[in-house]
């Protein structure tokens, strides 16, 4: 606003403009920045505040046109420079309400200081509309670097969090998903195997009931300790949710992953927790490996569950693997 006032102020020299009218450019460019800045810090509601301050504003700018007999560079100027912050701000239909402020702003400086048409911008005008233009643009692409910057940032931290699963440090199930979608369509395009474990605990919800919440969570990051110690880096191990756990084996058939489940199995079985060493853990695991009938990943998820489902009928701590389909030879 400040460099917006040599720009006004250069012309309001050049055709010796009255008193009024320097009060005016004094008022707005000078001293309502402050009262708008006091309005907004003093407000109980500083962000509806604040706008109608940016409405207000877009108002006094108007009322400057007819001031400057609507000398054409910095008239456009300030009127471009208005719109760019209020589409910039975000704040949604600001910059129409602002659009029609200005248009009102400029009837009322008309009906004040008169209509009067001098739209040639000389020298001294062009040099003082300068400034602005150049610290206006140069802000405006420095905020935008910034804001730039910090959602990258923030996307980052986000796809870390989507990635991984606080609790356990396995992969969270979106991750996981992606992955395995992925693995899906390398084996429809290039027959490269791939199986799904699906692993529950067994009886968790008693574990949870008798011992309490944080026994359940240690119980949750032990499992998870042992799911990545048979597991290679290049398998993806998820946290699916709950006490239901997913683990992708890329390049592996399905008798190479039953040993997989089968030893996860086992070392669940063993485990201990150092303060309540009689407590048993067992867990049950359903497999599937890729197949041409999978249409995608829920059809493929829905076989590991079936094969899941028939060792919890069957009494539990068991592995269990999808049927796996028949190739009839074509021709
Ligand atoms: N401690 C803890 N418990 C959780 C968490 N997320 C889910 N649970 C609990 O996990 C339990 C899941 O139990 P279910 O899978 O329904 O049943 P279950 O007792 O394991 O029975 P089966 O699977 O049939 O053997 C529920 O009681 C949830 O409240 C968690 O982050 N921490």
């Amino acid at each position: 606003m400040g460099l917006g006032g040599l720009a006004v102020g250069t012309v309001l020299w050049e055709r010796q403009a009255s008193a009024w009218a320097w009060g005016y450019m004094v008022f707005m460019c000078y001293v309502w920045p402050h009262l708008a800045f006091l309005r907004a810090r003093l407000s109980t509601h500083p962000y509806r505040t604040e706008t109608h301050n940016l409405v207000l504003d877009a108002f006094f700018v108007g009322m400057v046109l007819p001031l400057m007999h609507f000398n054409v560079l910095p008239s456009v100027l300030v009127v471009t420079l208005t719109m760019m912050d209020r589409i910039a701000s975000g704040i949604r239909g600001l910059w129409a309400v602002s659009l029609l402020s200005i248009a009102a702003g400029v009837l009322v400086g008309i009906a004040l200081f008169g209509f009067h048409w001098a739209p040639e911008s000389s020298m001294h005008v062009i040099l003082a509309c300068l400034p602005m233009l150049l610290v206006h643009t140069l802000s405006s692409s420095l905020s935008s670097h910034r804001l730039i910057r910090k959602v990258t940032r923030q996307n980052q931290e986000l796809d870390g969090l989507r990635r991984v699963d606080a609790l356990t440090g396995l992969h969270g199930r979106s991750h996981w998903e992606e992955q395995a979608e992925k693995a899906l369509r390398t084996y429809r395009a290039h027959a490269v195997s791939a199986c799904v474990l699906m692993l529950d605990i067994d009886h968790f919800k008693p574990i949870n009931d008798t011992y309490g919440h944080n026994v359940g969570d240690e119980v949750l990051r032990r499992f998870a300790q042992v799911v990545r110690k048979n597991v290679r880096v290049t398998d993806c191990a998820s946290r699916y949710g709950g006490d239901e756990f997913t683990v992708l084996l890329t390049g592996m058939t399905l008798d190479e992953s039953l040993p997989v489940a089968q030893r996860i199995r086992a070392q669940v079985q063993d485990l201990r927790l150092r303060d309540l060493p009689d407590l048993r853990l067992s867990c049950s695991v359903g497999v599937a490996c890729a197949e041409a009938g999978h249409s995608d990943l829920r059809a493929w998820m829905a076989a590991a569950d079936g094969a899941l489902y028939e060792v919890k009928k069957n009494g539990r701590n068991g592995v269990a693997h999808a049927p796996v389909a028949v190739r009839i030879p074509i021709g």
